[in-house]
């Protein structure tokens, strides 16, 4: 029999412009607390932000949870969520699952081939890839309109570690474009209600000021904007994950998760490419004896180590590229003459940093609570912590208090 490595596994499907985006999550355990308006709740946050286009004005999520969770609990089964496409109506011929007449597609702008590949986006590669002539299919699903899904699984998964070990996961936007970093510790989950109030969800009003400047510059340069933003879990118990096989590291997980989000290149631990530049003696977080066990004077490995949480609080950043649909159209080939041409533009977010943070919460979420159950399994929620308890008991008694 194949072995089984993990337990909670997770899947998204639909378009951009389809009629609903799906996500399902399999392998969570009775007795999760979690409703409709939780989902809801997670996927406005996803939809906020300084700098995203037309779209999310007009558009609403339309949360239906259509299995896995009776009265507000999980019953053990595939959860699966439905994100309605309030757009339906104006693509329903264009995304028509089934065939349509011709004539009714005529003389629509909407269903115009799409032959001028953007550099940046997935239309290229993908129109080779899949022997298509046209870039529709392959931004339909591409698009970040996706991550929607995504958002709603990771709720699953928040309220797991929430309810059974304390863990809150908090993000925030460090940088957009060239403005003036954050610098200064991390927040806590009690700062979250003051970062999503803030338009570009920044912890701090200097460092707030300086990229809603970088943006409004950029808006009106006709251009686009990535950044940098810092993902951080608090309550997470010491050994989750493990330093057996590259695939088990929690370290390689958490970053291929995140890699996954659309226009995410780069994913620092701790304090990576810094720690890079450091000596050892400078580098690591030293160990005291406490008198709840083994205290750390920092925290610049980012609460992993040997691809285990060591009990601090795990700490990891994403670099987001800039947009690629630029506004002041990028030069690219026509892929049905061959002629040089400027890349498909329509509409586009300026900048969608502040919304990636909401995404990337969602995937850490749902690896932690992978890597949780992977550790303590269990059927339902009791069980679960029944075996936390046992865990916890065990570590806290190391080491032996002088
Ligand atoms: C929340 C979010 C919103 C995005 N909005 C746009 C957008 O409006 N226009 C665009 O061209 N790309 C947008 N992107 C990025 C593209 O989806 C992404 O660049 C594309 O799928 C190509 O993948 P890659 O950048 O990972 O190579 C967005 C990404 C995220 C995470
Ligand atoms: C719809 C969402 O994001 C979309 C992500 C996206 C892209 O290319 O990734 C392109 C834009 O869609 P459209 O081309 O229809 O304007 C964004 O609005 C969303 O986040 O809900």
């Amino acid at each position: 029999m194949e072995q089984l490595i993990t337990v909670l596994r997770w899947i998204t499907a639909g378009e951009s412009h389809g009629p609903a985006l799906v996500a399902l999550v399999e392998g969570m355990v009775a007795g999760v607390e979690v409703t409709s308006s939780d989902i809801a709740e997670q996927l406005a946050r996803r939809r906020l932000g300084y700098g995203r286009g037309a779209r999310m004005k007009f558009e609403a999520d339309k949360v239906t949870v259509i299995g896995g969770v009776r009265h507000g609990r999980t019953m053990g089964g595939p959860v699966a969520i439905e994100i309605g496409n309030t757009e339906w109506p104006k693509w329903e011929t264009v995304m028509a699952a089934d065939p349509v007449d011709p004539a009714e597609l005529e003389g629509s702008a909407r269903n115009a081939p799409l032959t001028r590949p953007r550099p940046g986006h997935a239309d290229y590669s993908g129109m080779l890839k899949y022997g298509f002539d046209d870039a529709r299919p392959v931004l339909e699903r591409a698009s970040a309109r996706e991550t929607a899904a995504r958002v709603a699984a990771g709720t699953v998964a928040r309220n797991f570690l929430r309810q059974v070990f304390g863990i809150e996961v908090v993000s925030h936007v460090i940088s957009i474009g060239a403005s003036d970093p954050y610098v200064g510790p991390p927040p806590r989950y009690s700062d979250l209600e003051a970062i999503d109030a803030s338009p570009v969800r920044a912890f701090d009003a200097a460092a707030e000021k300086s990229m809603i400047d970088e943006i409004e510059a950029a808006k009106k340069d006709g251009d686009t904007l990535g950044g940098v933003v810092e993902i951080v879990a608090t309550g997470v118990p010491v050994g989750l994950g493990s330093h057996v096989s590259g695939e088990t590291r929690l370290d390689a997980r958490l970053a291929a998760a995140l890699m996954g989000i659309q226009a995410i290149k780069g994913v620092e631990v701790g304090d990576g490419f810094t720690t890079a530049r450091r000596r050892g003696s400078e580098a690591h977080d030293e160990m005291v004896p406490g008198p709840d066990g083994v205290l750390r004077s920092t925290n610049r490995a980012g609460g992993l180590e040997g691809g285990m949480t060591n009990g601090e609080d795990l700490r990891v950043r994403i670099a987001m590229k800039p947009i690629s649909t630029v506004p002041r159209a990028l030069s690219t080939v026509d892929m049905e003459t061959g002629e040089t041409a400027s890349a498909i533009h329509q509409r586009s977010d300026v900048c969608a940093v502040p919304a990636a943070g909401v995404v990337a919460e969602a995937m850490v979420a749902l690896v932690v609570a992978q890597a949780a159950l992977d550790k303590f399994g269990g059927d339902s929620v009791a069980e679960t912590a029944t075996n936390l308890g046992a865990y916890l008991t065990a570590v806290h008694a190391r080491p032996p208090r002088p």
